[in-house]
């Protein structure tokens, strides 16, 4: 029996490095057909030729980036970025020099070679968050990790690290560089007059990428969830403000489900229906559902798909604060559920809409979380109950909403997932203070009945 091997056992000495080299490549193919490109490139077609086209690609990609920031922002930037990240961070000895920072990797115990976690993948979906798909190394398990994660943000410098199982010995990190929003943001301005306000872009805040964060009610019912002191209440009063003029004409009227009766106590002297007890709660939401099934027979005798917006057919709006105790506990979760779910499946086409606000989105309240179509995750207190809300894998993904620390300067904000890439971006709601409510009531309490008309797309 020689040195080198052992019957049964292990080898002393590793893999040569051509078949490391070998197997490298096969786990990078990006990395040999780049510059295999290039340099086939040049010698079959010349070094002018690929600067050329190289520099047309720059050229395409930086007019891009001007002309057209949404979608290049939606397509081009986070691939970017994702390379960049890829490359400079998680790569190579800077990734092995955090890995020994942090003491998160193992030895061989007959070859004395440390093995290193893998980074299988990275996607930088905003400029503040990176996932990092991480292939364990032998002899390590997700909590090496979770039990590191001060550690890993002082080597990697960054602010916040979550970690995530994707599947056996595979795990996600959750990087966040910085936080984007430091600063408190102004309530939104009240229009003057109902025809300025658009129902299909209604301003709640700022994205991280320095945009405005707007959300549509048209055709939508919106779904709140943070924990207590989270800010929920400023997206509620965000949307009030923009709707003053149209409270105010009569075209919106206000339904409020107040079990808490703090805040939106103030809405009692503008809205149309105003209830605290969970018995005048139910009967409330039993009497939307019975005006929404009104105002889908006026739509139908009158032949419409859309509904005209006038002070005979206004919008209806629901605001119900505490749906957890409307859905969960009492006499009349059950039938709150039942109206709630009606309102969800048929309330969109006759203009019957509801904004929900939840603390603690559990297994009552998230069931019905499919029949709002945006929904905001503000600070919560527990990892499972990102997906909960923002749906499957949002938390991987890099909405970190459980990691929002609970200090008043991150109230408001939180995660918002995008339809189309299911990207979730992180979002501050404006503020509105005690002052500004006081001026949107009394701003509406003015009266003026108008006679606008809006169309509103079914
Ligand atoms: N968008 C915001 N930006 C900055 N600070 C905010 C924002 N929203 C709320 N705050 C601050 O956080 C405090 C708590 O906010 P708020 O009462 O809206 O939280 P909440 O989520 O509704 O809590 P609860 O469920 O207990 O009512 C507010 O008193 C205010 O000082």
């Amino acid at each position: 029996m020689g040195k080198t091997s052992r019957a049964g056992g292990e080898s002393r000495r590793r893999p040569g490095a051509e078949w490391r080299a070998a197997a490298w490549a096969v786990r990078h193919p990006g990395s040999l057909a780049v510059p295999g490109a290039i340099g086939v490139g040049t010698a079959e077609l010349g070094p002018a030729a690929v600067g050329t086209g190289a520099g047309t690609a720059a050229v395409v990609l930086g007019a891009w980036y001007r002309a057209h920031p949404d979608t290049f922002d939606r397509w081009v930037a986070p691939q970017l970025r994702s390379w960049r990240r890829r490359w400079w961070t998680y790569m190579g000895a800077r990734w092995r020099r955090a890995m020994e920072d942090c003491e998160l990797f193992t030895t061989h115990r007959k070859t004395g070679v440390d093995r290193f976690p893998r980074v299988l993948k990275v996607r930088a979906h905003s400029p503040t968050v990176d996932t990092v798909w991480v292939q364990l190394a032998r002899g390590q398990s997700m909590r090496s990790f979770t039990d590191r994660v001060e550690e890993l943000c002082a080597a990697l410098n960054v602010e916040r690290v979550g970690v995530e199982k994707v599947k056996p010995r595979v795990i996600g990190l959750i990087v966040q560089h910085s936080e984007p929003f430091t600063e408190i943001i102004d309530a939104p301005e009240m229009p003057a007059d109902s025809d300025a306000v658009d129902l299909g872009s209604i301003y709640l805040g700022d994205d991280e990428y320095g945009g405005e964060w707007r959300e549509s009610l048209t055709g939508n019912h919106w779904f709140v969830a943070g924990a207590t002191g989270a800010g929920k209440n400023s997206i509620g009063w965000s949307l009030l403000r923009t709707l003053a003029p149209m409270l105010r004409d009569g075209l919106v009227r206000l339904w409020v489900c107040d079990p808490k009766q703090m805040e939106f106590a103030k809405l009692a002297p503008i809205a149309h229906r105003y209830a605290a007890t969970g018995e005048d709660c139910a009967d409330l939401i039993a009497d939307y559902v019975t005006d929404l099934g009104e105002g889908q027979r006026r739509l139908a005798g009158r032949g419409k798909r859309k509904l005209s917006v006038s002070a005979e057919n206004p919008i209806n709006l629901l605001i119900a604060d505490e749906l957890g105790a409307l859905l969960a506990y009492g006499d009349h979760a059950r039938e709150n559920r039942r109206n709630l779910a009606l309102v969800g499946s048929q309330g969109r086409s006759s203009g019957h809409h509801m904004v929900g606000f939840v603390q603690e989105p559990t297994k009552d309240t998230v069931p019905v979380r499919d029949l709002f179509t945006v929904r905001v995750c503000l600070r919560l207190t527990a990892a499972g109950q990102v997906d909960g809300v923002l749906g499957e894998d949002a938390r991987l993904r890099g909405a970190l909403a459980d990691e929002i620390p609970n200090v008043p300067e991150t109230a408001g904000i939180g995660y918002v997932v995008r339809p189309r890439t299911r990207t979730p971006v992180r979002v501050r709601a404006a503020y509105v203070d005690d002052r500004e409510i006081d001026q949107l009531v009394t701003f509406v309490r003015a009266g003026n009945p108008g006679r606008t008309n809006l169309e509103v797309v079914a």
